[in-house]
């Protein structure tokens, strides 16, 4: 074959094979598209993107196809004192996911941590209370409309037990405040796609029923519910990381139900200084985890509470307690970890275990495109249920399957309905 000026370039920047179809960069969010899932993605914070050598790594599209504010979005940060909505952290992570082509999860609408006083200790009634939760979700979800993939609207409204979380919530208003605050976040947004969220209902139990009933509840009131989030911070060994077969059943349940599920926050702790052992163990649990959700369709992807050990919140909550990410304090990747989870997607070429650079970052942002349809349902000739409607790369149909409707065409958050 001759060479064309295409092949040359193509050669030059490493990347071989059919110029029409360069190679995508392999990595945790190429090899979960691949599997069929919407995204692998990553918390972050503001602070932390200072960091250049952070920002880099996080940027880099073959990792990460999806990041989610760690605090940015919650109430305390968009509504400090009433009626006063502050967006500028909110939307420097917004800006960036877009910048970068990822998607946005954002989180989290109600919650009753990271909640101002002024909610907590107002002392309101219940037609004020209600009007005030109403108001918050309009507010946000509107100023963030288009943009989020999914909102986690209602945060850990459950005790262990199964039973309802007292907070100045479910105080004034009753378990009703649930389905109130879903049907604003619908109004306000009808495309995003909305969860409740949790931790410890990721194995079969009261909580995990209880969640179950959760998503009852919200349709029961005629509000919509997408979909359910299991945080996963996990522990080393410890319960959730058991069995794929058990995370998969667990999730069943909920599918069965009518809702995707998507796994929100995982890291798996250990004791720090972690040992060698601890390391191995947590690689298999990462793999377990994946695992599940690979073999659920309904599960939809992974999110890690950010990415690297040197952001991690575990050792600032959980004493003594950490190493729970695939990167370590350095940004260094820990290689069994990293190739763990890779191979649990999928098989493909494994890690070599380097530290994230601004070359890596440019490759995969330009491959993302291309990756990012690659499902079933693109080589059947139908536009994916996300990802581009045309344009920005996106190679295939520009229309969806018959009797469906592309929402934006050529924007990364367009949709089939
Ligand atoms: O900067 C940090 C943020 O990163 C942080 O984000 C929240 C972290 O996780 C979510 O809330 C926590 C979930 O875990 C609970 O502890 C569990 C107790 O049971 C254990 O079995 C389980 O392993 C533990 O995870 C915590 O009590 C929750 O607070 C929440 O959705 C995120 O927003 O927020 C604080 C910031 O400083």
């Amino acid at each position: 074959m001759i060479p064309t000026a295409l092949t040359v370039l193509l050669a030059a920047l490493g990347v071989t094979g059919s110029p029409v179809e360069p190679r995508a960069a392999d990595g945790l969010n190429t090899r979960a598209v691949a599997a069929g899932k919407q995204y692998f993605g990553s918390a972050t914070d503001n602070p932390e993107l200072s960091d250049t050598a952070y920002l880099a790594g996080l940027s880099n599209t073959a990792d990460f196809g999806q990041i989610t504010p760690g605090n940015s979005m919650k109430w305390d940060t968009i509504e400090p004192s009433r009626g006063t909505f502050s967006y500028t952290k909110g939307d420097v992570i917004a800006d960036l996911a877009a910048k970068n082509g990822q998607l946005l999860r954002c989180h989290t609408l109600v919650w009753y941590n990271q909640l101002p006083s002024w909610v907590t200790n107002g002392g309101f009634d219940n037609s004020t209370l209600i009007s005030i939760l109403q108001n918050h979700i309009t507010n946000e979800v509107t100023h963030y409309k288009g943009k989020c993939l999914h909102w986690d609207v209602v945060n850990e409204a459950l005790n262990e037990d199964g039973t309802y979380r007292t907070n100045v919530f479910y105080t004034t208003i009753g378990p009703a405040y649930i389905p109130i605050a879903f049907a604003a976040a619908a109004a306000a947004d009808p495309s995003a796609k909305l969860y409740y969220n949790d931790y410890n209902i990721e194995a079969a139990g009261s909580k995990s029923t209880a969640a179950q009933n959760i998503v009852k509840l919200v349709k029961a009131y005629g509000a919509k519910i997408d979909g359910v989030g299991m945080q996963a911070h996990l522990i080393v060994g410890s319960t959730g990381s058991e069995s794929v077969s058990a995370w998969t059943a667990n999730m069943n349940a909920f599918t069965a139900l009518g809702v995707d599920v998507a796994i929100t926050e995982l890291d798996i702790r250990t004791t720090t200084p972690a040992t060698a052992a601890a390391v191995t163990q947590q690689a298999k649990d990462y793999a377990t985890v994946i695992g599940g959700c690979k073999a659920v369709t309904r599960c939809v992807g992974v999110t890690i509470w950010d990415y690297t050990d040197k952001y991690s919140w575990i050792p600032s909550t959980f004493s003594g307690q950490g190493a729970a990410l695939p990167w370590d304090e350095n940004l260094v990747k820990k290689t069994e970890v990293y190739n763990a989870i890779l191979n649990a997607w999928g098989t493909g070429r494994h890690s070599t275990g380097t530290t994230p650079t601004a070359t890596a970052t440019a490759t995969a942002t330009k491959t993302t495109t291309t990756a990012a349809p690659a499902t079933s349902s693109a080589a059947s000739g139908t536009v994916p249920k996300w990802g581009q409607c045309g344009g920005n790369g996106w190679t295939g149909p520009t229309q969806c399957e018959a009797g469906s409707t592309c929402t934006k065409a050529n924007d990364y958050y367009s949709q089939c309905l």
